[in-house]
């Protein structure tokens, strides 16, 4: 293990700044906990970027996500950019960074903890025990296909393309089989297979990838039956691949099976052991500046990429553990409140975290 990690941190727009100032600070007790110290250098992406920088995704920042060990990403986005141009707009940052970085594979965990049964809208026999992983490709697809807008005979024509390769689809099904194998070994590979010639191929790699691992159980579900499955029986679900605008709309699904899309956290990886961690939710403009949002979705993040990242398992364990008896204590921020008028602000569950962490924490 190293002492002295580089951590590049991108807290972007909305609640980014709020939820990331919470995360950081858990990771700086961590370091000192560990004897490590991890230098967090700030970044401009997304909106923030192009307000000062004139770009969603400065140059400065790429360089630094490069120099860096890992990146703490919070969110982009609001609606003061609802109305720029593509490339002005702070989603292109992120997109960007993601395509710069290599970070192919976006692994987003979506697990019930038992104290958070009653914030799901769902039936508690439904979601409790839920424990699935949407693997989701991130540098493909329609996403970064070449974009058309150009007038028609019937009025403005748009044209969004959706491409992929064999070799992008081969390597993150490789992703879900390597990580289900690690897991109940049942993998759901969720496509369009029906309409898509995209799919058609992602079917086609699925099956000759899933040669390599007779261990795991391989399925193929229609993304819009995945959707209904999700929400009907979600125990039914190990790991799911899939491309990724399905992945992008699903995982926001799973979110609530957790109770709240406040609470998960997403690893974007590269090959390696490179990674961008960041919450799975957006940068929540109805909420942003008053105090209340969830930071534990960024501060499991920060989890995630201790252990994915760091190699620092132990460690990963300690914050996710202070995370869960936070919650057991009945502490709850708005979203995942039974009775908002008991909820805590982000400051405060940040510092319940960390309060927590240093009671479990034996010094090393
Ligand atoms: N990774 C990113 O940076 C993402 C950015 N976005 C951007 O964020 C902006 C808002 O998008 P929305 O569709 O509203 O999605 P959103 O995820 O920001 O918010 C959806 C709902 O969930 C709530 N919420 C989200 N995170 C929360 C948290 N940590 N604690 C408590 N409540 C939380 C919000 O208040 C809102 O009611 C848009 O500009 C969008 O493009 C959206 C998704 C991901
Ligand atoms: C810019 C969007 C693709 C962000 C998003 O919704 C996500 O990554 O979940
Ligand atoms: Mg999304």
């Amino acid at each position: 293990m190293k002492k002295n990690y580089r951590i590049a941190v991108l807290p972007g727009d909305g609640i980014g700044p709020e939820i990331m100032q919470e995360a950081v600070k858990v990771l700086q007790l961590v370091g000192e906990r560990e004897g490590v110290t991890f230098t967090c250098e700030e970044g401009r992406i997304g909106g923030i970027a192009i307000d000062t920088d004139g770009t969603p995704l400065p140059e400065a920042t790429v360089k630094l996500a490069k120099q860096a060990d890992a990146v703490l990403l919070g969110a982009v986005g609001g609606p003061k950019w609802d109305q720029n141009p593509g490339h002005l707009r702070p989603e292109t940052g992120l997109l960007g960074i993601r395509k710069e970085l290599g970070l192919f594979a976006n692994i987003r965990p979506a697990t019930m903890h038992s104290s958070l049964v009653e914030a799901s809208t769902l039936k508690p026999e439904v979601v409790s025990g839920v424990d699935l992983i949407v693997v989701r490709e991130l540098t493909g697809g329609i996403y970064f296909g070449e974009k058309k807008r150009y007038d028609g005979p019937n009025g403005e024509v748009a044209e969004d393309q959706c491409i992929y390769t064999e070799a992008e689809v081969e390597r993150i099904i490789r992703v879900g089989f390597e990580i289900a194998r690690k897991r109940q070994k049942r993998l759901v590979s969720v496509d369009k297979a029906n309409v898509l010639e995209s799919s058609r191929l992602w079917r086609k790699v699925a099956e000759r990838v899933a040669a390599d691992y007779p261990d795991v159980e391989l399925s193929h579900q229609l993304v819009d039956s995945c959707a209904m499955q999700l929400v009907r029986a979600p125990k039914q679900f190990d790991v799911i691949v899939t491309e990724n605008m399905f992945g992008d709309i699903l995982s926001d699904q799973a979110a609530m099976l957790t109770g709240s899309i406040g609470m998960l956290a997403s690893a974007s990886l590269a090959a390696g052991s490179f990674g961008l961690y960041e919450p799975v939710h957006g940068s929540a403009p109805d909420i942003a500046g008053k105090g209340i949002a969830n930071p534990l979705a960024t501060i499991l993040s920060v989890a995630m990429m201790l252990r994915l990242s760091l190699g620092m398992d132990e460690a990963a364990a300690a914050v996710e553990n202070a995370v869960w008896s936070v919650l057991e204590a009945g502490h709850r921020t708005g979203d995942i409140a039974a009775d908002p008028s008991k909820a805590i602000g982000t400051v405060a569950m940040g510092q319940l975290v960390r309060d927590e962490l240093s009671k479990q924490w034996q010094p090393k």
